[in-house]
């Protein structure tokens, strides 16, 4: 499937009775690579839950090469293209590499696991390893690299860097920006570290509370030394 434009209208969205994210709109053309950034609990995670249908929807429309996907469940929209690498890093404990690569095929042949193996070496060399005896870094290469041999046209990525050593973080980055490069996927990065953030993106949202609160190029962002300090907390930017 090639990559497709994700566009987000009036999306509110949240938990029970709390609303966590207001009237968000904004739109991801195909191919491009936007950053979600924002302070802790302004909503990032929220937003990537609400567009894989993991939270309570109330009200607004998810496109996904122009149909609207809001009121389908998760696995419809996974069906329609839409790859989620969660936070919590969806790894199956019990299951090899290989047996957890196989489980992201779908209906694709058995040899296309390959494909994960020439991004990530690394789990070629564990493959007979179990889930549950990688490390933290190994574990987000397994689970991105699940999601991509499904072939989705839009890749949902939740802070990929988090805990990982600054030179796994730098092996992730480059796989992730091969996959933008090849035009395939239009690609969604909540990340806490930002000037890797930045570096990736062509686009860039920042949240407060739950609502858009600044978007613009990366380098305007960086130059905005009022917007970085405000929203983000840091002092500034290289
Ligand atoms: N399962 C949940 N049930 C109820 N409230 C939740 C749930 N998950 C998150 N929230 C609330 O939603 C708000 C946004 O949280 P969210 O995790 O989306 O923020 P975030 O920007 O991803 O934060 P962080 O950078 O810390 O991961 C917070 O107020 C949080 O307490």
């Amino acid at each position: 499937m090639p990559a497709q434009p994700l566009e987000v209208t009036e999306l509110s969205s949240g938990y029970g009775p709390t609303r966590v994210i207001e009237d968000m709109s904004f739109s991801v053309p195909a191919g491009s690579r936007l950053a979600v950034l924002g302070r802790n609990g302004m909503g990032k995670t929220s937003l990537l839950a609400t567009l894989a249908g993991q939270t309570r929807r109330f009200g607004g429309a998810i496109r996904l090469g122009g149909r609207d996907i809001a009121k389908e469940p998760s696995a419809a929209r996974a069906l329609a293209g839409l790859g989620y690498v969660p936070q919590t890093r969806d790894v199956f404990p019990t299951l090899t590499v290989e047996e957890n690569l196989l489980v992201g095929l779908k209906r694709r042949p058995k040899t296309a696991v390959e494909e994960a193996y020439a991004m990530f070496p690394r789990l070629k060399e564990r493959r007979r390893n179990l889930g549950s005896q990688l490390s933290g870094g190994e574990q987000q290469m397994l689970s991105t690299a699940r999601s991509i041999l499904g072939q989705p046209s839009v890749l949902l990525l939740d802070e990929p860097l988090e805990g990982l050593a600054p030179v796994i973080c730098e092996e992730l980055m480059e796989a992730f920006s091969k996959l933008a490069q090849s035009g395939d996927m239009t690609i969604m990065l909540v990340e806490q570290r930002i000037q890797s953030a930045l570096d990736f993106a062509d686009h860039v949202i920042v949240l407060e509370r739950g609502r858009i609160a600044w978007q613009g190029k990366p380098q305007a962002l960086a130059a905005d030394h009022a917007a970085v300090e405000r929203l983000l907390g840091v002092g500034g930017l290289h």
